[in-house]
């Protein structure tokens, strides 16, 4: 006799993005545990960042502008888990709240979008490229100064459809959110990592769920992928020990091999006229560490003038 499927409540955001990551995590817990075994509903939940249009989120306030309301129905109960890009998911989450799973992450590198150009290098003097996101801001004015920054706020389709608009000459979006929307082929070149390093956590899917949840962390596992999630404790302790605030341009990518991890971490000034790197390497088990002592040592070379001028 089939056993009653275990229901489960995913909370997500309701750009298509978000949307088709919470499928993602659908319909790989229905290939992990069979169709029958699972009762999978999907709450689309609003939240701040979505609502707030008209300003740069950064002057909103930063944190967890994509996360609070959703986290508060997990909190509640009303949902079982909540599915997010991880480069948007705060260091410091609500108490009794975790991130239990991280999706094998995709390609993090970012993508150059354009009509008439095929990269920043490219782009004329003067030329406007549009991004709301403070590291491609700092690293876009780290290779090219000259160049013109607009705001550019919404999704993934009201972003290209600015750059149709003719608002900007460019824009950068990530090229693992392309993919999942199914418009890879709008991006003009994905741009080298290291021109171009990633934000922490940046083509991961992560899911949240309750600390003790037992029930929902068995069903859960099988979606976890372990290299990911040391890369993102790795990156995550980096971003946590800068304290990074959505005003702090930061990137971060570690990579595993076996038991090889390998991190760099860059911080920049938002206009790109300074900037810090750090490489470290080590063994997979001390990944919090290194990110750690990554960003301490960046602090240290930067200098405390460094953060000051805009936090
Ligand atoms: N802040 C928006 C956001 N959060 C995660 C992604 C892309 C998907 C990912 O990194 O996993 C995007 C869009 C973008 O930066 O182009």
């Amino acid at each position: 006799m089939a056993s009653t499927p275990q229901r489960i409540g995913i909370g997500t955001r309701g750009s298509p993005l978000a949307l088709a990551q919470a499928h993602e995590v659908r319909d790989r817990l229905i290939a992990a545990h069979g169709a029958d075994a699972v009762d999978i509903e999907i709450h689309i939940i609003s939240v701040v960042g979505d609502r707030v249009q008209d300003r740069a989120l950064s002057e909103i306030g930063g944190k967890g502008l994509f996360t609070e309301e959703i986290e508060a129905q997990l909190s509640s109960g009303d949902i079982d888990i909540a599915v997010h890009s991880s480069k948007d998911m705060p260091t410091k989450l609500p108490d009794g709240l975790a991130l239990i799973a991280f999706l094998e992450r995709e390609d993090p590198r970012d993508a150059f979008i354009s009509h008439s150009v095929k990269s920043i290098l490219d782009m004329p003097e003067g030329a406007v490229l549009g991004t709301s996101s403070l590291r491609r801001q700092a690293l876009a004015l780290r290779a090219r100064p000259d160049l013109k920054i607009v705001g550019f706020r919404g999704n993934v389709q009201t972003r290209l459809k600015k750059l149709s608009d003719g608002v900007a000459d460019a824009t950068l979006l990530a090229s693992a959110g392309l993919r999942r929307l199914g418009m890879s082929d709008v991006a003009a070149a994905l741009i080298d990592m290291s021109i171009f390093p990633p934000a922490p956590g940046q083509g991961a899917i992560c899911v949240e769920g309750r600390i003790g949840d037992q029930r929902i962390l068995d069903l859960i596992e099988p979606l976890r992928h372990e290299q990911t999630e040391v890369a993102l404790a790795c990156e995550r302790a980096f971003l946590a020990t800068l304290d990074g605030s959505c005003r702090t341009p930061i990137a971060a990518y570690a990579t595993i091999d076996g038991d090889h991890i390998s991190f760099d971490g860059t911080i920049l000034r938002p206009d790109g006229s300074e900037a810090h790197d750090i490489k470290i390497e080590g063994r997979v088990g001390e990944a919090a560490e290194i990110g750690m002592r990554a960003g301490q040592q960046l602090r240290a070379t930067a200098g405390d003038d460094f953060f000051k001028d805009w936090q």
